[in-house]
Formats: structure tokens, sequence, C-alpha cells
């Protein structure tokens, strides 16, 4: 199987501002992901989780520290590496197999592949359409698909090359909670049959403790880890787990973590010392001002 491992020793990262000094998105991350482990990070809005995926990716520059890759630094993208976005970026004029093969297809003819090799790629891509549960809809177009079927179809594009390091960006962001639960488990699958590593940033702090060996809590101002929470579950996991006792208690002691480090705590107690400062200045509580004007 092949599967990643990365190694984050005090990455920074930087965006210049028009008139203002640089904000500083990541400080000084030093994190490593294992051979064939799912990695999830969580934080709040703009701690940097896809801008530390997307450094990972090869798409975005680090300032300082070191970012190294199975033994060598990261420069760039790679084919050893593949994404998924939250918005599915399918070609709307190929149809779902011809999506799914388009990346091995433009190999083929840059390294002049012989007949064998499409061959191969074929049947890998079957064996994905299989695995996705796309077999029947093979010869569809993107626009006669629901959305998780999309990005079902993303994933296996994703995997066509047999990546050792697979990034997702809120892959399920955009789905029912339905689709998602499926995609969960179709995700998990995935990753057990493939052993490929993932990284996989998500806001959902119950999709991450269902998906992960490790949650990374990310805080923000200036972009940092702030706590790696190790799960207990085990590998085999189904829906029910997101019921017991302990899954709770993880999932309340990751929340409270993200409200502290957030300053959203704050921002409820500014909230509340603002209703109670209008309560004592009207004599009356802001839902009975309410009523009071609409009588
Ligand atoms: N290309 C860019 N130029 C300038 N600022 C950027 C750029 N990309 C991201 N930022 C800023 O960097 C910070 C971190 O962004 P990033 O998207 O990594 O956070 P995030 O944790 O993934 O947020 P979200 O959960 O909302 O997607 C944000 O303040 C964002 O505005």
């Amino acid at each position: 199987m092949a599967q990643s491992e990365v190694q984050f020793d005090a990455v920074s990262k930087s965006f210049a501002r028009r008139s203002e000094p640089p904000l500083l998105v990541l400080d000084r991350v030093s994190l490593r992901v294992a051979p064939g482990e799912f990695l999830v990070l969580v934080g709040a809005s703009g701690c940097g989780k896809s801008t530390l995926l997307r450094i990972l990716a090869g798409l975005e520059r680090y300032d300082d520290g070191r970012l190294i890759l199975d033994g060598q630094p990261v420069h760039g993208p790679g084919a050893d590496r593949a994404m998924v976005f939250q918005h599915y970026s399918l070609y709307p004029w190929l149809t779902v197999k011809d999506n799914i093969r388009f990346s091995r297809q433009l190999k083929v003819v840059r390294d002049n592949l012989t007949s064998n090799d499409v061959e191969v790629a074929s049947g890998r891509s079957d064996a994905l359409l299989q695995l996705m549960g796309l077999a029947h809809a093979a010869d569809y177009y993107p626009n006669q698909l629901s959305g998780g079927m999309q990005q079902r179809v993303a994933i296996a594009r994703a995997l066509m090359n047999r990546p050792k390091l697979l990034l997702m960006d809120e892959p399920f962001g955009a789905l029912d909670a339905q689709t998602r639960e499926v995609m969960h488990d179709l995700i998990r699958h995935v990753h057990q049959l493939e052993g490929t590593t993932i990284v996989f940033v998500t806001h959902d702090v119950e999709e991450a403790l269902y998906l992960g060996d490790r949650v990374v809590v990310m805080a923000p101002k200036p972009g940092r880890i702030d706590s790696v929470v190790d799960l207990p579950f085990g590998r085999r996991r189904d829906q029910d787990l997101k019921i017991t006792p302990e899954f709770l208690a993880i999932k309340r002691q990751i929340l409270q973590r993200i409200r502290e480090t957030s300053g959203m705590k704050t921002d409820l107690e500014q909230l509340e010392q603002l209703s109670k400062h209008l309560e004592s200045a009207t004599g009356s509580t802001v839902m009975n001002t309410a009523q009071g004007d609409i009588a």
C-alpha cells in the first residue's frame, strides 16, 4: 500500500496585506502525520486549516520552517498527492467514466504509455466505479448526478493515480445530513481498502470524530495548533458510535476548546452584557420591548 508520511516542523505562513502588516496565518506549526493515518483538522473559521492543506498540496508556499513529505522537502504539487474540494470540480462535458480517467489520459499522452498501460488504467477506473457505487452511472454527465454522486466521482478521480496522500478540504460541506452519513462510511471504507494517508479539513466536529484516527484542533489569530486528540474508537465504526457517552464527551471537549480559542465565548458574554444593559436602560427585557412594539 502506498502511504505518505508528513512532517511539518515549525512551519509559518503570512499573507501580505495592503496598508497593514502581513497577516500571520500559521505560526510555527509542527505536526507529524503517520503513514496510513486519517488525520482531521478542525477549528474556527480563519484558523488556517485550508492554508495548511494547500501548503501540503504544494499549492501555497510557506515562509519559514520545514515541510517534509516522505523524506523530501515539499516545493510544489506532485502526483503523489491528490486533493478533493468542497465544490465538485468535474468536467461537465465528460461522462463520469471519463472524468475519472481524465488525469490518467493526460499521463498517457505525456508519458507515451502502451496499450497495456491503458488497459490497466481502465481496470482501475472500473474498480473505482464499483467501489464508489457509480457503476450504473458510468455514462452519465455531471449535471445528471446528485451532489453526493458528484462528490463520489471527484473522490474516485482523486484516487485514480493511487496517490500516497489524499487531501480533502470540506469535501462533504455542501451535502445534506443523510448523504454526508453515507459518504462518511464510504470514505472510511475507501481508506481501509486503499490505505492512503488522508488529511481532512472540516468545521464539523462530529464528522471529525467519526472519521479520524486523530483530530487536530487549530486556533486562530495567529493560526496554530491548540491540541491533538487521539481517538480511542478503533477503526471499525458505525453510526451508533455517535451517541455513545465516550464520543459525546470528546465532542463536547473539542467544541469547548474551539469556542474558547476562537473568542466565540467572549462574543456571547458581550452579547449577554449588552442585553442586560439594554434591559436596565429600558426597564424591560428585549423580548418584552419587541412585543410592545408589535402591540
Ligand atoms: N490568498 C490569501 N490572501 C490573503 N489572505 C488569505 C489568503 N488565503 C487565506 N487568507 C486568510 O488567511 C486566514 C486563514 O484562512 P484559511 O482559509 O486557511 O482558514 P480556514 O481555517 O480554512 O477557514 P474556513 O474554515 O473559514 O475555511 C484567513 O484570515 C483568510 O482570510
